[in-house]
Parts: C-alpha cells; structure tokens; sequence
C-alpha cells in the first residue's frame, strides 16, 4: 500500500486516516470521445463533494471511474493514500446509489439491505443486527417486511440509501438518486441523506445536475463543463465568485449587463465601479436583484395617492445600485404578489409587485432598482 508523503496543519506527516479520497489526473474515453479529460481533485474523509454540471458534461463517467465500473485511460484513483487503479469494484470499499435505486422489486426492505451484507463473512445474527440498525436509521422502521414494489419513490431511495450504507463503505457514490422523485420528496430526502452521511462520517461524491440538491448537501462542488472541472469551490464561494459567464448562467444568474447597456441605467456608479474593480466584461444579476423602486413610486405607478403604509407583499427595498424603467410583458397572481415579467432593456427580468395594488397590465412602464447585494461582475 502507498501513503502519500503530506503534511497536515500541524507539521506532521499525514496517515491514511486524515485521506479521503483522490483522483489525479482521470481520463475516460468513449472512442474518439473525451467524456473526462484529466480531472483532479481531493475529498477529505467524511467530507462531501458534488459534482454538479449539465447533461452530458461527464458527472456519471467520472463517478463510474471512481467506482471502477468505467475503465480510465489515465489517471488515479485513491482512499485513504491507497491506489485502487487496478482494484475491482468490489474491494474499493466504496458504496453506490443510483436513481432508480436498483432493488430487488420481489424481495422485502430487510431482505434488499441484506443482500449488501452477503460475501462480507457476517454471522446472520450480525447481518440481521445490521439491517435492523439502518432500517431505523432511513426511517423505515415499520416496513421491514414489506416487498419493494408496495413502497412509494421515497420509501424506495431509503431503502436504497439502508441497502448502500449496510456493508459500511468508507464512501458512498452517489448518481442523481433523488431525480425521479418530484421535488418536495426530493427535498425531504436531501435533509435524510445529509443528516445520514454526517452521523455515519461516510465520505461522498453525488452527482446532479440540480443545483439546490448540491448547495445543500455538498461541502465542496466540482462544476464541470465539457470533461473538465471548471471550478472547484465551497456553495457560498461558487454563488458568489463564479468563475466565468457559463457557471454563472448555470447557477440561475442573469440577464448579463455588459458596460455600454450599463451606461443606459440611471445612477449606475457602483456598477461601474464593481466592473473597474474586478476587471469584469458583466455585471450579473441574481434572480431576486430586481425589485419595483421605492414605495412612493409604487403608489404613483398604481394610481394610488396614499404611500404612507408599506403595501402588503412587499419587502422593505435593497440598497439600489441602479434604476431603469421597465415594460412589463406579462403578470400572474403569485402567494401574496403579483409575479410580473418585463423587458429591460433587451433582457427579460422579473420581480414581484404588491397585490394591494393593481394589477400590472402589459405595456405598463415601471421603475425598478437593481440592488447592490445581489450582483456580482463576470470576467
Ligand atoms: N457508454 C458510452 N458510450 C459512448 N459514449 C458515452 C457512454 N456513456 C456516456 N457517453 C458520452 O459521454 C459524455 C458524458 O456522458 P455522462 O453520462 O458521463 O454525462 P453526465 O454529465 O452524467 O450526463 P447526464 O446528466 O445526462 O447523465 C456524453 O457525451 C455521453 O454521450
């Protein structure tokens, strides 16, 4: 076994203890096709990092090559200092969840966790104390024997998560194992598989496409785009330094403002200034930075006389970095708000207007402010 020569903070030489998992340098090909072209990158032990990308970017074949489901044409990957290029699947010590979940429909939630627990050498009496310890675990106490095609998508993913933790893999793969499910359940089984992965300290990759399920689970996220990882970053600094324009979009910002159209806003300084400062092409608008302007004008632009109380639905505005006025295209009744859509400039915005208000009609000009906490500039 080769331990890595590394230092930890503290001077001393690291054991394989203090390393997770590492892949140098992973190449996977398809023919002519690159699906991975040399990605790297270290997961500290019970640590959890998401590799988040649009369809195609290579997130499953480099999850396959961790496993070593996918054959790499170059490259390592290690656990714990140890080199597992040549070790089959199996012997990795490694865990996997996909979406469908791949259980035995005919068999039972018990009979399915412990089918993960065969070739380990178990006595039954420690394999059935194991099933039963994860049952309780995912929650699924009272259906142990209940077959798996009697349970719902949730209770499936949870017995698929017991199924994938019973023989206790040192780090549990992850492939889009929440997408089938609508997003409310999604939800539910993001803080389960959270919760699960910090109170068993497994380490993890989860593959997604879905930027709130990474956010949320992961400690670091590996963006990738066209085989390659093109930032490597904590959720809070990829929200708000993402490295270029296209992690940006696929993060939900936008429209992009370049310097000419920012010249059409009014009081556009700290625009301007943000831009000059970090050397940006554009400044690029969370969802939520375009809010109506100030109340007064709120009341003016509805018709109403009487802007001394804040109007119902409405937050207490951001501090604006700049105000245009708008067209709005089109309106919808929303929880409390008008959901208004309006052109500004070339770009498509939305923002959300009082409902103690009228409604807005199409072609209606509205001022709106861009607020300066929700904007950060592109390179
Ligand atoms: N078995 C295969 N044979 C040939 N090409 C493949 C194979 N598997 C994947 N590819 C191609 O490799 C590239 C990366 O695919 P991969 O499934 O890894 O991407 P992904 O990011 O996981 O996509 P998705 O989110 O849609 O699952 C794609 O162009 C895909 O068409």
């Amino acid at each position: 076994m080769e331990i890595n020569s590394k230092l930890r903070p503290d001077g001393e030489n690291m054991g394989p203890e203090d390393l997770g998992l590492e892949v140098r340098d992973l190449t996977v090909k398809y023919g002519s096709l690159t699906a991975v072209n040399q990605v790297s990158f270290t997961v500290a032990p019970g640590h959890m990092l998401a590799l988040l990308g649009p369809s195609g970017c290579g997130k499953s074949s480099l999850l396959r090559a961790i496993a070593g489901l996918e054959p790499a044409v170059s490259g390592t990957v290690s656990f714990g200092g140890e080199d597992l290029s040549r070790t089959p699947t199996h012997r990795r010590g490694f865990g996997m969840m996909f979406q469908d979940g791949q259980l035995f429909p005919s068999r039972t939630v018990a009979g399915n966790i412990a089918y993960g627990l065969h070739g380990l050498g178990w006595s039954k009496q420690q394999q059935q104390e194991r099933v039963a310890e994860l049952i309780d675990l995912v929650g699924l106490s009272s259906m142990a024997d209940r077959d798996i095609a009697t349970l719902s998508g949730g209770q499936a993913q949870r017995a698929a998560l017991a199924r994938s933790l019973a023989p206790n893999p040192r780090c549990l793969l992850f492939d889009e194992p929440l997408s089938a499910l609508d997003r409310g359940l999604r939800e539910r089984m993001v803080s389960v598989i959270g919760e699960i992965m910090q109170t068993t300290g497994t380490t993890g990759v989860y593959v997604t496409h879905d930027q709130d399920e990474a956010f949320a689970l992961a400690d670091q996220i590996a963006m990738m785009n066209q085989g390659k990882i093109v930032q490597l970053a904590s959720p809070a600094q990829l929200w708000l330094q993402p490295a270029d324009r296209t992690v940006a979009e696929f993060l939900g910002y936008g429209p992009f403002l370049d310097r000419t159209e920012i010249t059409q806003l009014e009081a556009a300084k700290p625009l301007q200034e943000l831009l000059d400062r970090n050397g940006g092409r554009w400044i690029a608008l969370e969802p939520a930075a375009v809010e109506l302007a100030d109340p007064h004008f709120r009341s003016q632009a509805a018709g109403l006389a009487d802007s001394a109380t804040q109007p119902a639905g409405t937050e207490p505005a951001g501090k604006p970095a700049a105000t245009i006025e708008v067209m709005v295209t089109a309106a919808k009744a929303g929880r409390g708000v008008w959901d208004v859509d309006a052109k500004m400039l070339a770009h498509q915005v939305s923002f959300t207007a009082p409902m103690s208000q009228p409604k807005p009609q199409p072609g209606q000009l509205l001022k709106v402010q861009i607020r300066e906490d929700r904007i950060v500039a592109i390179k």
